[in-house]
Formats: C-alpha cells, sequence, structure tokens
C-alpha cells in the first residue's frame, strides 16, 4: 500500500491527509498459485520541477539522502514488480474533515484532474522554501471524493467497484484475494471500508447496503447475489464461512468468538462482560502446507447476507477504537476479515458410479476453495500530532513498528524479486531475506503478499 503524499507534505499539519488502498487483482489464470497482494506500489514517481532528493520514502527514519536513494531504488524496484505485479494501487482523497474545516490554515492541496489516474500535490507554505513545488504521483487507480458536485467525484459505490468487485470473480475462479486500506490516522480508511454503519442498519435486516457503505459490506452483500446468480444457473453446494480478528498492541483478538457475540447482544452477564474486557490473546502457528494461521480462531457458516451482515456487525462492536486529536473514532488495532467461499461442482456427480459411498462421492467432486481478506489498517500517526499520552502512545508505537515492518516486508520484497529478475536468465532465487516475522501482522499476511 502506498500513498500519494510523501513525507513532507505529511509533517505538515494544513496538508489535506489522504487514503490509499491496495486491492489485489485476479491471478493471471495460467499460474498455479493463489493471488497475491504484494505491497508494490506501481505508482511511477515523476518529479516536475522539484529535485528527487526532496520527496521522502515515509517511514524509513533516515537522513533525506539516504532515504532519496532508497526511495529510488524502491521505485525502481517497483517498476520491474509492477510489470508482472498481480496488485493494484488505489488511492483515495477524502473532502476535509470538521476539525480541518475549523483550522483557518487548512487548504486542499491534492488535486486529481479528470479521471486520470494522476494526481498532484502542491507542496509548501509561503514561508516555505518548497512553495510552489508541485509532486506529480501516478497510481493504477485514482479516487478523488472531495466535491460530489465534480464528475470525477468517486462515492462509495465507484470506490468498490474499481478496487473490490474484480475481486469476487477472483474468488468464484478459486483464487485467494486480499485487500487492505493503509493511511495516516484519520485518512479515511475504516470509512472506505466498512463505511458509516449506523446508516446501514436496513443491511442487518438483509436490505441492499446504504449509500454509505463501504467495501467490506458491499462486497458481502455482491458476494450472494453471485452466489443466488450462480446457483440458478449450475448445481453447485456453496459454503461461506467467515472469522473476523484484530491485532492489538501485537495481540490477536477474535471479533467473533461466542462469548463476545453474546456480550455484544446484550445478553452476558457482568462476570462476561469482564472476561471480554480481558480477551484472551490467541496465538499464531505454522501450518507446513498453508502457512501461519490463528489458533482457535472462531469460524462461523453463514448462508445469507443478512447473516453475515450481523457477524460483520459483531466484530466492528468489538473493535479497539479510541478518540485521539486526529480522529474521533480512531481504530487502534488492525482488522482482518477473513471469507472463505467454498464451491462444490455438484454436477460432477455423472461421473460416480451409484455404488460411490458419499464420503467418497464428495471427495472426488471438484471444490473450489478462495480465502478472501479484507483488512482495515490502524492507521500511522505521529505522536506529537495525534496528541496520544499513556495507553494511546503504547498502542501507536505498536501500531507504527507493525506497519514499519509491513514497509520493510514490501521493500524486500521488490529487493528480491528485482534480484531474481536480474539473475540469470531473469530466473534467480529470490535471496533478500523478508522479514515477515518481526510483526504479527505481516507474519499473518505472508500468503497474501507472496506467490
Ligand atoms: N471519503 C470520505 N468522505 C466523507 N467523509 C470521510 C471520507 N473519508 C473519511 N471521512 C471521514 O473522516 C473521518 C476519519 O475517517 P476514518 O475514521 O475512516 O479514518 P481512518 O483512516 O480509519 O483513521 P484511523 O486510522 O485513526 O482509524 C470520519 O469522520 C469519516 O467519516
Amino acid at each position: 500500500m502506498t500513498r500519494a503524499e510523501d513525507r513532507e507534505h505529511r509533517d505538515r499539519p494544513e496538508q489535506l491527509l489522504n487514503t490509499a488502498f491496495s486491492g489485489s487483482t485476479p491471478q493471471p489464470k495460467p499460474k498455479p498459485t493463489a493471488l497475491n497482494a504484494c505491497y508494490t506500489p506501481s505508482s511511477l514517481y515523476r518529479n516536475a520541477n522539484t529535485t528527487p532528493g526532496r520527496s521522502k520514502t515515509p517511514g524509513t527514519g533516515k537522513s533525506s539522502c539516504s532515504r532519496a536513494k532508497e526511495r529510488d531504488s524502491l521505485m525502481e524496484s517497483c517498476l520491474i514488480v509492477s510489470e508482472e505485479s498481480n496488485m493494484i494501487v488505489a488511492v483515495r482523497v477524502r473532502p476535509l474533515n470538521a476539525l480541518e474545516c475549523t483550522r483557518g490554515q487548512v487548504t486542499n492541496v491534492v488535486q486529481v484532474h479528470g479521471n486520470s489516474n494522476e494526481l498532484t500535490v502542491q507542496a509548501g507554505s509561503s514561508a516555505d522554501a518548497s512553495a510552489g513545488v508541485t509532486h506529480f504521483f501516478s497510481y493504477d487507480q485514482v479516487y478523488y471524493s472531495c466535491d460530489p458536485e465534480r464528475k470525477n467525484f468517486a462515492c462509495q459505490a465507484k470506490v468498490f467497484e474499481g478496487t473490490a468487485r474484480p475481486l469476487i470473480d477472483t474468488a468464484f475462479e478459486g483464487y485467494n484475494a486480499c485487500l487492505f486500506a493503509y493511511g495516516q490516522t484519520g485518512s479515511g480508511k475504516s470509512y472506505s471500508m466498512m463505511g458509516i454503519e449506523a446508516l446501514d442498519d436496513a443491511a442487518l435486516d438483509g436490505g441492499p447496503p446504504h449509500d454509505e457503505a463501504g467495501i467490506i459490506p458491499r462486497f458481502c452483500h455482491e458476494l450472494f447475489r453471485r452466489i443466488e446468480a450462480v446457483k440458478s444457473q449450475q448445481q453447485l453446494q456453496v459454503e461461506v464461512e467467515v472469522s473476523y480478528f484484530e491485532i492489538y498492541n501485537e495481540k490477536i483478538h477474535d471479533l467473533l468468538s461466542v462469548q463476545h457475540a453474546a456480550a455484544a447482544a446484550g445478553e452476558s452477564t457482568p462476570i462476561q462482560q469482564q472476561q471480554q474486557q480481558q480477551r484472551p490473546a490467541l496465538k499464531v502457528r505454522e501450518h507446513p502446507i498453508f502457512g501461519p494461521y490463528v489458533v482457535d480462531l472462531s469460524a462461523h457458516s453463514v448462508d445469507s447476507y443478512s447473516a453475515l451482515r450481523n457477524w460483520l456487525a459483531v466484530g466492528n462492536s468489538q473493535r479497539a477504537t479510541a478518540s485521539t486529536a486526529m480522529n474521533d473514532k480512531s481504530s487502534r488495532s488492525h482488522s482482518i476479515f477473513n471469507i472463505v467461499l467454498n464451491l462444490t461442482d455438484l454436477s460432477s456427480d455423472d461421473g460416480l458410479s451409484s455404488d460411490t459411498d458419499s464420503s467418497t462421492a464428495s471427495s472426488l467432486r471438484q471444490t473450489r476453495r478462495s480465502k478472501i481478506s479484507l483488512v482495515d489498517l490502524a492507521g500511522s500517526e505521529r505522536i506529537s500530532v495525534s496528541g496520544s499520552n499513556g495507553e494511546r502512545i503504547r498502542e501507536g508505537v505498536s501500531i507504527n513498528k507493525s506497519l514499519l515492518t509491513l514497509g520493510k516486508v514490501i521493500a524486500a520484497l521488490a529487493d528480491s524479486r528485482k534480484a531474481s529478475a536480474n539473475g540469470p536468465l531473469g530466473s534467480g532465487t529470490p535471496s533478500t531475506f523478508v522479514p515477515y516475522r518481526e510483526s504479527v501482522l505481516t507474519w499473518l499476511l505472508r500468503v497474501s503478499v507472496t506467490k
């Protein structure tokens, strides 16, 4: 995932924040592996009238010169990777929020021209040497959500259509997919992923998502619409299973455990509520074939959109949020919503003899299984700006650390692909060490970001 603004801009409180989020694209069919969504910004950095060293790679914590070199080499890597990448990077520019509007000096410095996939960021204030400098960034997709009067305005539905709908096709073909939202705190990740939940009550009774619903509810609604459509044409047995967890201070909490669900529904006793507050942390283990997984994570079968939507509501009510100076309801955890889709072709029974017992028959039927992970990352933040203290600081440090590791993992993947592409016959073995296990987030997303 990448961001449109460079650190220079992020450091200025008066700049507009924008959200970047990434979707993975369908795996080209001949490739046997599941879909990957590796973090390879396909943005080509173009610098209009500033020196490359002025724009910095976020989060490297190095001198501007070494950061510039690192950024340039990362961009180079990304060019190589993006040519064969199965991912897309999309950026969404949100409007100024109420807080920013009340601060006199805040102006919108991000511009998107027409329906292009390029945006410009106007750098610097008049007191600044970089005043007037324009930075250009291009991405696979750019969504401008600031002014509904503009032709290129991207509403929630448009963002869903461009980023997440293609993943449904992917899932029906049996590939895995991952979409995650990355951005500074308050930049609109949860709004893009979940939308305004309070307005989406009708969905709990099976109604279609509200206009303000985000990617996740829309994805789930469309998934069940497609399931019904496919079932009407084909003899298919469809099973959908969901799980939902958060990573808070490097600890994993099940957001859908039955105990929590009861508490969320108001059915819990005070003791249960207390237990809920001291939620047990789950462990990650490594399966020899399927890779890292969360031990004892609950998974729930759902047979309709409204059932799924209800689980989603339960999970969201369990998520750790808090008010910070930059966001009234800031997510303090990374949330990962998984949907597993199993499609069994019942028409393949034709080839089975009548004396085949039912368990053998079911193992002989063709089954396609795919896992879709929809991830709302906690926002990166500068502690001094977000006004954090005490527990909030601890959370902020943990969030920043895991996001930094995500950046390191992506840079290492880009390096290893580059080395691989430059190897003999372009088939050198990737040798770069990828520090997946430095954070729980990257460990668990490993299968989503690698082949
Ligand atoms: N595209 C948008 N249009 C209108 N309002 C938006 C948009 N994006 C975000 N907002 C509003 O901005 C505020 C912050 O958004 P949100 O909570 O989604 O940020 P976030 O990136 O998830 O922050 P954090 O990382 O702190 O959780 C919310 O009030 C949200 O409704």
